[in-house]
């Protein structure tokens, strides 16, 4: 999977801006975090890449085809889209009904169909709701079944619009699990995400937005050392990651483990000279 992203531009019909120009290529099958403020442009950003909007500049290439060329309901088949609010994307009287619809939709053929719920179900902790209707299911499960309904689909790319929000360390870890055994199948995910511990954590390519365009995109070890253009942003690295830069490390550390590892490596040093 490639997706080259070519200048795109999006102004909204009131005249807003919200990307001005955004290029990069996202290929493979590394998990990709997209971060930055408020109104930076992510929502609007992801929206292009399954044609939920279209580019007023630029152009997007899914493996060499213009997003120009398909319908949204063509590229679903190919890059599923996990919407912010679960209230957004289910309408359906039971979890397996929601489940059911896209792949029935695509036309998959009912064997895979059965395969694929009975995954996404698994994956999602969900084997037990299935005849429980959505609106009965907490927001935080609520949001597994909106997950769910794109895995059964079984698309080559998933995007989700901040999945942690709202979510406790059971369903951050869940969430873990699921973007882990996505990766493991092939598949790419693409996640906005404003929780910095769960991005550094689960994703090793970051990309920050500000203001319609891109500020950083890389490693996210190249990412947060910069911490001053982060600032731009208004990006937050995870509190041990600010304590060890404030306390002169370089590497940026993300886990308590590992600082207290750069701590008893810099004493040693110090003890043996
Ligand atoms: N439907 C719309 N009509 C007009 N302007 C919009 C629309 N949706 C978003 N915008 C504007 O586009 C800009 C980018 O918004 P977008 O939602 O893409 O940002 P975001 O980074 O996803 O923000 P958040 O983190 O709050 O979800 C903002 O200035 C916003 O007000």
């Amino acid at each position: 999977m490639k997706i080259e992203i070519k200048d795109l531009i999006h102004t909204y019909p009131t005249g807003d801006t919200a990307l001005k120009g955004i290029s990069t290529i996202i290929e493979g099958t590394e998990p990709v975090a997209i971060i930055g403020q408020n109104g930076s442009g992510k929502t609007t950003f992801v929206k292009h890449l399954n044609g939920i909007l279209q580019p007023t500049g630029g152009d997007i290439l899914i493996n060499g085809e213009s997003i120009k060329d398909k319908t949204t309901a063509q590229w679903s088949k190919q890059v599923g889209y996990v919407f912010q609010n679960p209230d957004d994307q289910l309408f359906l009287n039971t979890v397996k009904n929601e489940l059911e619809f896209g792949p029935k939709r695509i036309n998959m053929p009912a064997e895979e169909v059965d395969r694929n719920i009975a995954y996404a179900a698994e994956l999602c902790k969900l084997q037990d709701s299935l005849e429980v209707h959505p609106f009965d299911l907490r927001q935080t499960e609520k949001k597994f079944c909106a997950i769910a309904s794109i895995i059964a689909m079984d698309p080559d790319v998933i995007i989700f619009d901040e999945p942690t929000m709202g979510q406790d360390v059971e369903g951050s870890e869940r969430l873990a699990n699921i973007i882990d055994d996505l990766r493991n199948r092939g598949k790419l995910c693409i996640t906005i995400s404003h929780d910095m511990k769960f991005v550094v954590k689960e994703f090793s390519r970051i990309i920050v937005l500000c203001e319609g365009e891109i500020l950083l995109d890389g490693d996210k070890y190249e990412v947060l050392s910069q911490p001053e253009i982060l600032k731009k942003s208004f990006v937050t690295p995870p509190p041990v990651t600010r304590v060890s830069q404030q306390a002169g490390i370089q590497k940026p550390i993300f886990t308590v483990d590992a600082l207290v590892h750069e701590i008893m490596k810099t004493r040693k040093k110090e003890l043996s000279s």
